[in-house]
């Protein structure tokens, strides 16, 4: 039945996209209205087709009321109502409330549900049921209830036990408890979720974010949810668990990812990434835009149509001055441009009065009646003209980009980069110093946006730049307006401020109104991905561990409401600037603000595979607690010592067999960095289809991955090899070897040449 619904909501919506398709022309607002039902109904057909597994996944069913049948319901991934019958609910969707008991309801707590019923399903066929029974009284007579905290067990279980496909799945049917208060906690303020390994935080910021979404539909749906994460593989990873839940108004990127036009995805060495990454670089970048604002020794020689080539000479003092005026405007530095340019083209203008207007025998007694007088025999009207006249001056233009460029964030950052007496006019480590073609890397995109904040880099700027533009078409009567304006977008929003009018007069009509239609037609999640100063409804940042100050700040500009979901486990920090605690993140923004919530229970990580990881944990701080499993494999870990001349050999004949054992199952081989040269050719050798590279696919049967690589992935075996490396390539090592050690649902093996790390000779026993 419900599917039967699901048919005709899926035609009806495909019906309508149709429709919307086929219309064409019209007026613009016409136009308008047909790109925004394409885009409600796209969505819809494809939320309707990705809900099409496991639609309904449980029921409840309440204790009778006044002698009436208990009421029951059916929870699912979306909520179906009964159009002919007053719109009685068929299907209630899981963030609604009336969904809640589902995932809360306990024997000592059992909100009125009587029975809790999961639902097991194949395509279009009930294959299972697992029922709980919460009335205490049913319980004792039948021997069966809820578990100690645990619910929908055998559901659960099942899911855990599952082989993984290289894409993380919904958990919409078992979510547990302690997430539930995480999925659903307030929208407000910022909330961090600590949890140990495998303990669903990736799961439940997903799931937030789909709840969030549900229940503030209006507000988040235009000003959009952003969802960071560590890297592209992750963001792979992750990417089908929002469609499936039905949701698409949101924002996936890395850090990497944050500054429209620029695309960082550059790797450097993690202890060049540290330095741009401290707080310091504030200082560092507010020093190289001053060090832009040039004051030359000499006088400069400015040659003038005006005089007939003849030069003026432009004194430092005048420059220092103008730059002064210019600096205590208290404007930034692409805006306070303007004012240094009055206050140059005043000077010059005094300069040339003083060539072309002075009375030569002013001063003379023989002079004439007025005599002696002024010299200066120029009015005001006069200097004006001058003055408009040296603004269109090529050498002054050029005098004046030199002496205060406009800047773009690119231009300073790269030029900062690219140059030693930069670097040093800055403050800044030398070890930044790089060749100004290398890509922007994500450590870079923080410092962008600082720049940008710093530099003014705003409409004003591209009115500034529109103005300039304009008066070289003049003097070259060239088509000035396409170089401008070429490459960039009009936003639609744009157009009422006045401030812009004379960058849009400029465009052609046509032109402008074709730029419109394009822009409307993007979805707010398109737009937000575009606009560095999209303000967004919510953000959610994953391994925020990992953050440094400069990437806080730049999310915490984007997030001007502070409605955040921060979720992490200060215990995996690999990055060297990343946080060791959520206060020295957070408080310099929201200085005791922000809500602490912790998951405790590790749900990917067997006991066994468990109780290797926590012997690395009590390393790095014996205070850390491990998450406990929820459940065991009776499968211990397996550990080889070999030769190091014998480690290609023994990983590729490992790797075979462990693949061997993850059956339809994934196989994830963890090496050190540094050991790819050498360990790679043999794995491919033994499993020519192993996926290996920058951003391997995951759904391969065998993926090789650094652990930067294999952060917040799972599979269901996985083979470490040389922890003892790994410990050793990185001042946070040993986290990253507890990242390594907790990525297996199954079977773990470690592989090592030589010793293995204190830590786990301790566990091993030997
Ligand atoms: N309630 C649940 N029901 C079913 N599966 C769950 C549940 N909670 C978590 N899982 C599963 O446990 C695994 C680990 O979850 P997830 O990746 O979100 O953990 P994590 O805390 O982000 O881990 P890490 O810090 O190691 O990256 C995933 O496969 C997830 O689907």
């Amino acid at each position: 039945m419900l599917y039967g619904h699901l048919d005709r909501l899926r035609e009806d919506a495909s019906a309508h996209l149709q429709r919307a398709q086929r219309f064409t022309g019209g007026t613009p607002a016409d136009r308008s209205h047909r790109d925004s039902e394409t885009t409600l109904y796209t969505d819809r057909v494809g939320q309707y087709s990705a809900v099409e597994h496991g639609l309904c996944f449980g029921r409840l069913d309440f204790q009778p009321d006044n002698g009436s049948r208990g009421e029951v319901r059916y929870i699912g991934r979306i909520g179906i109502f009964d159009e002919d019958n007053d719109y009685e609910p068929l299907l209630i969707d899981w963030r609604a409330p009336a969904s809640r008991p589902f995932y809360l309801a306990t024997a000592a707590a059992p909100e009125g549900v009587r029975r809790r019923r999961h639902i097991r399903t194949d395509r279009r066929t009930v294959t299972g049921i697992d029922d709980e029974v919460l009335d205490l009284d049913e319980t004792h007579h039948t021997g069966r209830g809820a578990h100690d905290g645990v619910a929908g067990e055998a559901a659960l279980l099942s899911a855990l036990n599952a082989s993984r496909t290289g894409r993380m799945k919904d958990i919409v049917e078992t979510i547990q408890a302690e997430q539930d208060h995480v999925i659903r906690a307030d929208l407000n303020g910022v909330l961090v979720v600590q949890g140990g390994p495998g303990t669903g935080k990736t799961a439940v910021a997903l799931h937030r974010a789909a709840y969030l979404l549900y229940t503030h539909r209006q507000m988040l749906s235009s000003r959009v949810v952003l969802i960071v994460g560590p890297n592209p593989t992750f963001l792979r990873y992750i990417s089908q668990v929002l469609p499936s839940l039905a949701e698409t108004g949101v924002l996936l990127g890395t850090m990497g990812d944050l500054f429209p036009g620029v695309v960082a995805h550059t790797d450097e060495p993690a202890e060049i990434a540290e330095i741009k990454g401290r707080a310091a670089m504030v200082d560092v970048l507010a020093a190289a835009v001053q060090d832009r604002q040039r004051v030359p020794d000499e006088p400069i020689p400015i040659h003038l149509d005006i005089l007939d080539g003849a030069a003026v000479m432009l004194d430092p003092e005048v420059i220092a001055d103008a730059r002064d005026r210019a600096r205590h405007s208290g404007k930034l530095h692409n805006l306070a441009r303007p004012i240094f340019d009055t206050e140059i083209i005043h000077a010059l203008s005094l300069l040339v009065a003083d060539t072309i207007g002075i009375d030569p025998y002013a001063d003379d007694p023989l002079g004439g009646d007025d005599a002696p007088g002024d010299p200066q025999i120029l009015e005001e009207a006069d200097l004006a003209e001058i003055r408009r006249e040296l603004r269109g001056e090529a050498e002054v233009l050029g005098a004046l980009d030199w002496l205060w460029p406009i800047l773009t964030p690119q231009q300073l950052v790269a030029g900062l980069f690219a140059s030693t007496a930069r670097l040093t006019a800055a403050g800044a480590p030398l070890q930044l110093q790089r060749s100004a073609r290398s890509g922007w890397t994500p450590a870079d995109v923080p410092l962008l946006d600082e720049a940008a904040e710093l530099l003014g880099e705003d409409d004003t700027i591209r009115e500034i730049i529109a103005e300039r533009q304009r008066k070289r078409q003049i003097a070259y009567a060239e088509g000035a307006l396409e170089i401008a304006f070429g490459s960039r977008s009009i936003d639609v929003e744009d157009e009422d401020d006045p401030e812009l009018l004379s960058v849009t007069d400029l465009l052609e009509a046509d032109r402008l109104a074709e730029r419109q239609d394009e822009s409307s037609a993007l979805t707010p999640a398109e737009r937000a991905a575009a606009d560095r100063k999209w303000a967004f409804g919510h953000v959610i940042v994953d391994e925020a561990q990992e953050l440094s100050p400069m990437a806080w700040r730049l999310l915490m500009r984007r997030c001007p409401s502070r409605s955040m979901t921060v979720v992490g486990d200060v215990a995996q920090t690999g990055d060297l600037g990343g946080a060791a605690s959520w206060a020295s993140a957070l408080d310099p923004y929201v200085p005791g603000r922000w809500r602490l919530r912790e998951l405790t229970v590790n749900y990917r990580t067997p006991t066994e595979i468990m109780a290797v990881a926590a012997g690395v944990l009590a390393g790095i701080d014996p205070d850390l607690e491990p998450p406990r499993s929820v459940r065991a494999t009776g499968v211990d870990p397996w550990f080889r010592g070999v030769t190091p001349a014998r480690l290609p050999d023994a990983l590729a004949e490992a790797a075979l067999a462990e693949a061997a054992e993850a059956g339809d199952g994934r196989l994830g081989i963890i090496l050190p960095a540094g050991s790819f040269a050498d360990l790679v050719p043999a794995v491919l050798k033994a499993l020519p289809d192993a996926a290996v590279g920058d951003e391997p696919e995951l759904s391969a049967k065998v993926v090789v991955l650094t652990v930067k690589q294999a952060k917040g992935l799972e599979f269901d075996g996985v083979i470490v090899v040389d922890p003892d490396r790994i410990v050793e390539e990185s001042p946070r090592g040993a986290n990253d070897l507890y990242v390594a050690l907790t990525r297996a649902t199954q079977r773990l093996g470690v592989l090592y040449p030589g010793t293995l790390p204190d830590s786990l000779l301790a566990v091993v026993g030997m």
